[in-house]
């Protein structure tokens, strides 16, 4: 089975303000399609583990493979084109740019990729929008729309270069119940339909115990 994200030996220590060893031997792989889900207790490292995982933080031991090659050491530029193709990150906080149009926001990630052409863009950010079920707030401002709304067009723009594999940060953290599960269902829908792979953390039982696995952590390790 496909490998799409594969964690070895995964260390981090920070140094400040005392040393410490946040992240201890962390292996774990997600395969095509899974929807995982990482929980634990404040503190236990799941957020720090994730940004190392998105390739955002390379201050670590250990390597990280995506899609089945070597990420890990990678030059700083090349990591960021890898992160912009291969994998969509959904926040808490939804991060849109507000004096632009929600689809000038779902563009942008592809408009950086530098692939294709705004005409190829714009007609691939429609349809993720339509897919969501806002292909109607497309024109608006993103100031202009709800929270549940912002979210949607978040995740949109998560998938405009049709990722490996999406991550999300706490995704559901700021939404109401109703929102929550609509984003639930959505990402159920991306795994079940597209063959996405997922890996969520999140605090929210009720959201993990439907994923096909959760990874628990506590004090920088995986306990289950
Ligand atoms: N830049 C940093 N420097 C030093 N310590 C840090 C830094 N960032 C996080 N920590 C510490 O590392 C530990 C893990 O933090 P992390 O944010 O990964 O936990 P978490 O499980 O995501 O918590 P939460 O559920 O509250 O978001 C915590 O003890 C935190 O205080």
């Amino acid at each position: 089975m496909t490998l799409v994200l594969e964690a070895q030996h995964i260390n981090k220590h920070f140094q400040k303000p005392v040393p410490f060893h946040v992240l201890k031997d962390i292996c774990f792989d997600v395969k095509k399609g899974e929807f995982a889900s990482i929980m634990g207790k404040s503190g236990s490292g799941k957020s720090t583990l994730l940004y190392i995982l998105s390739t955002m933080d390379t201050d670590y031991d250990g390597k990280l493979f995506l899609n089945e090659h070597l990420v890990t050491g990678k030059p700083s530029k090349e990591l960021s084109r890898i992160r912009n193709k291969h994998i969509g990150f959904v926040f808490q906080f939804h991060y849109l740019l507000s004096e632009f149009s929600v689809i000038e926001n779902v563009m942008l990630p592809a408009k950086k990729l530098g692939e294709k052409s705004h005409a190829e863009i714009e007609h691939e950010a429609i349809k993720k929008l339509e897919m969501l079920h806002i292909g109607h707030l497309a024109k608006k401002r993103a100031n202009r729309i709800s929270g549940g709304e912002k979210q949607r067009v978040a995740i949109a723009r998560a998938l405009i270069n049709d990722p490996s594999i999406l991550m999300g940060d706490e995704p559901t953290g700021n939404l109401d119940s109703y929102n929550s599960e609509n984003v639930f269902q959505i990402f159920k829908q991306l795994k079940e339909e597209k063959g996405l792979s997922l890996l969520v953390v999140t605090h929210d039982m009720d959201f993990a115990k439907r994923t096909d696995r959760i990874i628990e952590m506590e004090d920088g390790s995986i306990i289950s």
